[in-house]
């Protein structure tokens, strides 16, 4: 589905990434975890198309097609989805309103007629009910005066309605309280399915034990310089990351 091979990007001329390679495959859930500053949002901003962010090497691949070409619309049109560590504010646009439209531009993007409003209704019902979502934060302006735990729960509850095929959380478990973490967290196991797959970045295993992911890799310095499974998560938990980085230290110096 997803395939990133030798990826390099700069920020204002700065090398951030410095080759990133990754696999990843339908009904797979791949956790991204690494020390402050390694490139974790960096990644996650790329894969989004953010303008910020140049691309100097490297290619990336969505199901056979090149992403880096496509505009940021197109990418989220063609069933990649992202949730920010810091979910954007719209005033002014329902929350309903945003998903009829985001809804309705992917199908239409697909060559189908949009929704009708009877069945729009009773699909947001039904995801509503699915991922325990409040349903009076659907009427307010989107993410408008929303509390930092109530974006995040909007964010899930965005990605259940648009049913994409990739979903990419960047540190969407920062500042979740308990209860939301486990609705988040219980909302993403009930999206995953054998047809798409979950790129997560985070920074505690404490999320990895709500959901459990296949892959866990360590990016430092803007590459992935240890993969493995959950037990990974648990080691790197245990001990940091200083084991790490004197491992790496020990091999050819990273550019
Ligand atoms: N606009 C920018 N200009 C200059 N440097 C930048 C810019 N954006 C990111 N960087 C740098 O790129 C590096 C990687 O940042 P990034 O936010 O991707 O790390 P991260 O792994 O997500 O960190 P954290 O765990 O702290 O969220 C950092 O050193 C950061 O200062």
């Amino acid at each position: 589905m997803l395939n990133i091979k030798n990826l390099h990007a700069a920020v204002e001329g700065n090398a951030i990434l410095k080759g990133i390679n990754l696999n990843v495959k339908a009904g797979e859930v791949h956790a991204i975890m690494g020390p402050n500053g390694s490139g974790k949002s960096s990644l996650a901003s790329v894969l989004a198309g953010r303008e910020a962010y140049e691309v100097t090497e490297g290619s990336v691949e969505f199901e056979g097609k090149d992403l880096l070409d496509m505009s940021p619309e197109v990418r989220a049109r063609e069933g990649v989805f992202l949730a920010f560590q810091y979910p954007v504010e719209i005033p002014g646009v329902s929350n309903i309103n945003f998903l009829k439209t985001a809804v309705n531009e992917i199908r239409a993007h697909h060559g189908q007629p949009p929704m009708q409003a009877k069945a729009f209704l009773d699909m947001l019902k039904q995801k509503q009910k699915l991922m325990e979502f409040d349903a009076n934060l659907m009427n307010r302006s989107l993410n408008e005066g929303f509390s930092g735990g109530e974006k995040k729960r909007n964010d899930i509850f965005q990605m259940a309605m648009l049913e994409p095929k990739l979903a990419i959380m960047d540190e969407t478990d920062s500042g979740l309280d308990i209860d939301a973490l486990r609705v988040v967290s219980a909302g993403v196991n009930k999206l995953r399915s054998k047809d798409n797959a979950f790129v997560i970045i985070t920074h505690y295993q404490r999320l990895l034990e709500y959901i459990v992911p296949d892959y866990v890799h360590v990016l430092y310095n803007g590459r992935i310089v240890k993969s493995g499974t959950k037990e990974l998560a648990l080691e790197l938990e245990e001990k940091g990351y200083d084991w790490l980085k004197a491992d790496i230290r020990l091999e050819e110096p990273v550019q």
